[in-house]
């Protein structure tokens, strides 16, 4: 059974966590969208993000040969593939950090050669990086506070006199905090400084300090690295959450299989900078191209 060589034997249902449910929170929900709902600036005919034939390479490495990917609103979108396929450097494209030396991006329908970083947050898209990126000596509150300053337009002057659009801001950052702070089971450590809570909460603060921008677009690479079984099933199912609640549109970079297939709506396969795969995750899984990259590298692992 060809499938069981990606480790579909290890694919268990993504239940919500025994502890912090969205039911159990304290706060009062926000006045969500409906699950599904196309966020304001696309509409179902306008992809939240589309990359057209991106090439990206570093001296004679090609991280990335050709890659054509578009994400709708509310999707779950994952991208998958061996140590080296070119993950980490398609969003680092999307999220502007490399430049392609070919190709377009869209996001919301805006067009770039490559994206500007500064504006990522005014363009609806926020991030999580492979590597924890938190303020470990700040709290977990403060650390989420952050995720909201990218998106401040008041000037300096207006947040040090302290009235007006300034307060407002400050007063909805806050809200917002408490909001995701409910959303993902986090009040109880709020005034905890960050490097002080177990990694699996760290990454959970992480992904608050990306939702508490309301982010049409979220990026994130490899959310369950490191974690515990019962870890990526709590990641899971809030990434579920915010799609659900927060009608918010996902772009998964994440090495366990298991949980790539049973989280997401649609999966591309990248090997080599190429992409050799792009479905439903059933049709991935059944893929023989996508069997024979998976197997490749477990024989030359087998042979070393
Ligand atoms: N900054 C860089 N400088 C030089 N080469 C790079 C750089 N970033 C990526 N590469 C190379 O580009 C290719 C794709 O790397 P990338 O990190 O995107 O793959 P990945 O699929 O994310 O891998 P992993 O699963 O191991 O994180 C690899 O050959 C890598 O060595």
């Amino acid at each position: 059974m060809p499938s069981a060589s990606l480790g579909l034997d290890r694919l268990a249902p993504v239940s919500p966590p025994p502890t912090t449910t969205l039911r159990q929170s304290t706060e009062r929900p926000r006045p969500a969208r409906p699950a599904h709902t196309a966020p304001a600036a696309a509409t179902a005919a306008t992809p939240v993000l589309r990359l057209k034939d991106i090439h990206l390479s570093f001296g004679g490495v090609t991280a990335l040969a050709g890659v054509d990917l578009s994400i709708a609103a509310g999707e779950i979108r994952a991208v998958i593939g061996p140590n080296g396929a070119g993950k980490s450097s398609l969003v680092n494209v999307v999220s502007g950090l490399y430049r392609p030396d070919q190709g377009r991006i869209w996001i919301g329908g805006k067009d770039f050669a490559q994206v500007p970083t500064p504006q990522l947050a005014r363009l609806g898209v926020a991030r999580t990086f492979q590597n924890l990126a938190l303020f470990k000596g700040l709290t977990v509150r403060d650390n989420i506070v952050m995720g909201r300053i990218a998106t401040v337009r008041s000037t300096f002057i207006e947040q040090w006199i302290g009235l007006g659009r300034a307060r407002r801001e400050r007063d909805d950052a806050r809200a917002r905090s408490d909001e995701i702070m409910g959303f993902l089971g986090l009040h109880s450590v709020r005034e905890r400084l960050a490097g002080t809570l177990p990694y699996g909460l760290q990454k959970r603060v992480e992904l608050a300090r990306a939702l508490v921008a309301h982010p049409q677009l979220l990026l994130l690479d490899e959310p369950m690295a490191g974690m515990t079984v019962t870890e990526k099933s709590e990641m899971a199912h809030f990434v579920r959450a915010a799609r659900d609640q927060f009608g918010t549109t996902v772009l998964l970079i994440e090495h366990d299989i298991g949980v790539v297939l049973a989280l997401s709506d649609r999966v591309a396969v990248l090997d080599y900078g190429r992409k050799i795969a792009d479905g439903t995750p059933a049709q991935v899984r059944d893929d023989p191209a996508v069997i024979d990259a998976y197997l490749g590298v477990a024989h030359a692992e087998e042979s070393l």
